[in-house]
This record gives structure tokens, C-alpha cells and sequence, in this order.
């Protein structure tokens, strides 16, 4: 392909990813994947330069682009190199009218700005929101002592944690093969360190999605309790059984749910566990260095819809935790509405319970947990609790 048939593919598919971020559609890398698939004309290359186009037109765009083209028109207002490409030749874009405007740069909608600004964001965290984030990786114990992957780092803090190169293949890698590494951001990890796993516990991890986080309470349990993941999403919990299996974790029970029917179908762990873990829905304002386009979903309306499911699954959660047992309860989000307020209204309507003081390695103590942010903590945002049970 051209450098112009690379920026053409390029604003085709901002095109989709707008239309796709409009209407609740696929993601971006989804929409990537699809476009490529049907263009075998494009080789390795090509595609790795048009995603790159695709992802730099993304991040500049803190509202979501009118169309492709202003989004593209952004990239090209910052790098002459990329202006140059529409040139109108070939499968190259039009050449830029005189009048024509391109997208808006900014870090997010300026009603999502002022919600993080109001959960005490400060403006110098805003950039690193939508920096690029490193490949992370968690070395699974329970199938090797150590390892050396070329390039990788330690990451301080977390004993089982990998920072590597970036672009490294991960699928390609004999240690992911054998179960030795599991791709998951610090920040994750760290997170779950608040659950204080421990050999033998019996743990609920109720919104286990396809394992993250299940993975690594297993590893550290060493293969003695039991942890019970569950999900209302059929589908993310089906991917969980062949990591399980991968990572040799012989303890996980996964347990479908049907979603205003948790309590019932979970009766057989009813004040049970020694920690439930809840790693809510949430709307991931944290995780928009992997998802950038996830910023031009949002709406107050979700938001507030998410809202209420991290109420029910709270309450869900609180009725499984043993007497002095632990909740713990973590979004991906920065909103306080998400986090520490959510918390905070947890811990006014069931007096009894307390929340524990967290002392992670990273993060800072945010009301009644900890925060975790991009820019202080190179990982993922982040807002955990621990909470005891009366
Ligand atoms: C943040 S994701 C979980 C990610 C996962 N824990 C990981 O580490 O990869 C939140 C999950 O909550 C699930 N969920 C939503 N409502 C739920 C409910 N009422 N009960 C249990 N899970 C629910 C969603 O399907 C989604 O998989």
C-alpha cells in the first residue's frame, strides 16, 4: 500500500469506529481485525502503520470525531508527513480544502473532564489518561520459578509481575504456551493484591468476566481452597475454563448467573467466604490507555445505569462474605461516583461493616480505599476497597 492508501484505510475505519462508538457497536480493534480480514492485499506492515494511524487519530480526538476524515485531518494538522498523503492520487484521500476543519484535540468529553475534575483529578493526571500504555504480564509460580523473557522487566512491587517490550508477541511466546505468563496489566495485579489471598481460603469472585483476576487469586492459593468465579456474560465466562486449564489452575468453579437472581442461584455460599471479590462493571475512565475510543461511548445515562448495578452487585456480594470475612471491591474508573462515593453509600447503609486501611505498594489512600492513576503509578486507573464484615 501507498503512504496514501494507508491514510485512506485509515479514515475508513475511524469511520466505522465513530459510527461503531455512536451506536454501542463492535471495537476498535474488532473493526481493525474485520477491515483486514477482507483485504489480504495488505501486508504485515500496512496493517501495523494503518493501526497505528488509526490509534494516533483516536487519542488526539477528546470528543468523538464528526467523521474519519476530520479525524485524520487532526493527525495531519500535527505531522506534515501525513498531510502530505492526501494527495488525491490513486487510493489516496482527497487533497484538504481551503475550509475544511479537522476534529477537536482533547484528553475526554468536557462533561467527563469535569467529573474526574470533581473526583479530585488534578489536570496534571489528564494526559497520561490516554498515554500509551506498557505490555504487563504476570508470571505464573504455580509453573515456573523464573523466567527470562529478552527485554522484560521487573515490575517493583508486585514479585510475579512483568513489564515487556512493547510489540512483543505474546501468543508467539514458549512461556505463554506452557501457562508460564498471563497478560495483565500492573495495575490488575496490584488490585487484587487487596484481597489477601491466602492457600486453602474459599473465595468468590463474583464478576469474573474471563478470568483475570481468577487467575491470579488461584496462583497464589497454590491450588488449595476454592474459587468459585462468577458472571452474568455467558460468553466472557466461557473463555475462562481454557486459561484455567492453560494455567493448570485446578481450584476454579465458574457459575453462570442470572442477572436480579444472584442470592438465590449462589444459596450454597450464603455468608460463606472468606473474600468476595467484586471487580464491578464500571466505565473504565482507568483503562482508556488500552480503550481510547471507550471515551466516546460514554453518556451520563450509562453511566448512571452502571451505577446501579455496582449497588446491586455490592449487595449481592455483602450477603456471601462470612462474619469477619472480606469484601473487596474494585473499579476501573476514576469517577468517585464509581468508587469512593459508591463505597461510601455502601458503608452508611449496612452499618457493621468497616472498611480495612490498604496498604498496596502502590496508589493513594482515596476516601475509603485507595486510588491508582496512570500518571502517579504507570499502571491502569484504579479505585479498590476492603471492607469487613460485621
Ligand atoms: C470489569 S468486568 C470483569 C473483569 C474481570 N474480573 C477481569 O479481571 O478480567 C465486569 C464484569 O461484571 C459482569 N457483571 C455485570 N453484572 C453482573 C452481575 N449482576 N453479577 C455478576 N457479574 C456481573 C460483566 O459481565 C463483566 O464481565
Amino acid at each position: 500500500m501507498t503512504p496514501s492508501a494507508r491514510t485512506q484505510a485509515a479514515i475508513e475505519l475511524l469511520d466505522q469506529i465513530i459510527a461503531g462508538a455512536r451506536d454501542s457497536g463492535a471495537a476498535a480493534d474488532t473493526l481493525i481485525a474485520r477491515y483486514f480480514s477482507t483485504r489480504r492485499y495488505a501486508g504485515s506492515k500496512d496493517r501495523r502503520a494503518v493501526r497505528e494511524l488509526v490509534y494516533a487519530a483516536i487519542r488526539l480526538a477528546g470528543e468523538r470525531p464528526a467523521s474519519g476524515r476530520a479525524a485524520m485531518l487532526a493527525v495531519a494538522q500535527a505531522d506534515p508527513e501525513i498531510a502530505a498523503t492526501f494527495d488525491g492520487v490513486g487510493h489516496g484521500p482527497a487533497t484538504i480544502g481551503k475550509h475544511e476543519t479537522a476534529a477537536p484535540s482533547g484528553v475526554a468529553p468536557t462533561w467527563i473532564i469535569d467529573r474526574l475534575h470533581s473526583s479530585d483529578l488534578g489536570y496534571e493526571e489528564f494526559e497520561a489518561l490516554i498515554s500509551r500504555a506498557p505490555l504487563d504480564a504476570r508470571i505464573n509460580r504455580m509453573i515456573v520459578e523464573e523466567i527470562d523473557i529478552e527485554g522484560a522487566e521487573p515490575i517493583p512491587g508486585l514479585p510475579d509481575g512483568l513489564r515487556l517490550p512493547s510489540g512483543t508477541q505474546v501468543e508467539n511466546l514458549p512461556a505463554y504456551n506452557h501457562g508460564a505468563i498471563e497478560v495483565q496489566d500492573a495495575g490488575s495485579q496490584f488490585v487484587t493484591l487487596a484481597a489477601k489471598a491466602k492457600p486453602g481460603q474459599r473465595i468468590v469472585d463474583l464478576c469474573a468476566g474471563a478470568g483475570g483476576k481468577t487467575l491470579a487469586l488461584a496462583a497464589v492459593m497454590e491450588g488449595q481452597g476454592e474459587v468459585l468465579a462468577t458472571d452474568t456474560d455467558r460468553m466472557r465466562l466461557s473463555r475462562m475454563a481454557p486459561r484455567a486449564e492453560r494455567a493448570r489452575s485446578g481450584i476454579i468453579e465458574t457459575r453462570l448467573l442470572n442477572p436480579g437472581r444472584e442470592v438465590e442461584m449462589l444459596d450454597d455460599w450464603l455468608h460463606s467466604a472468606d473474600c468476595v471479590l467484586i471487580d464491578a462493571p464500571c466505565s473504565g475512565t482507568g483503562t482508556w490507555r488500552r480503550n481510547p475510543e471507550a471515551r466516546w461511548r460514554l453518556t451520563p445515562d450509562r453511566i448512571e445505569r452502571l451505577v446501579e448495578t455496582q449497588k446491586h452487585v455490592l449487595e449481592v456480594g455483602a450477603n456471601l462474605v462470612k462474619p469477619g470475612g472480606a469484601l473487596v471491591y474494585i473499579v476501573c474508573s476514576l469517577l468517585d461516583e464509581e468508587g469512593a462515593g459508591q463505597v461510601a453509600d455502601f458503608l452508611t447503609a449496612n452499618p457493621g461493616w468497616k472498611a480495612q486501611p490498604l496498604k498496596l505498594p502502590v496508589g493513594r489512600k482515596h476516601g475509603p480505599g485507595v486510588r491508582l492513576t496512570p500518571a502517579h503509578d504507570a499502571t491502569d486507573g484504579f479505585f479498590v476497597a476492603r471492607l469487613i464484615a460485621p
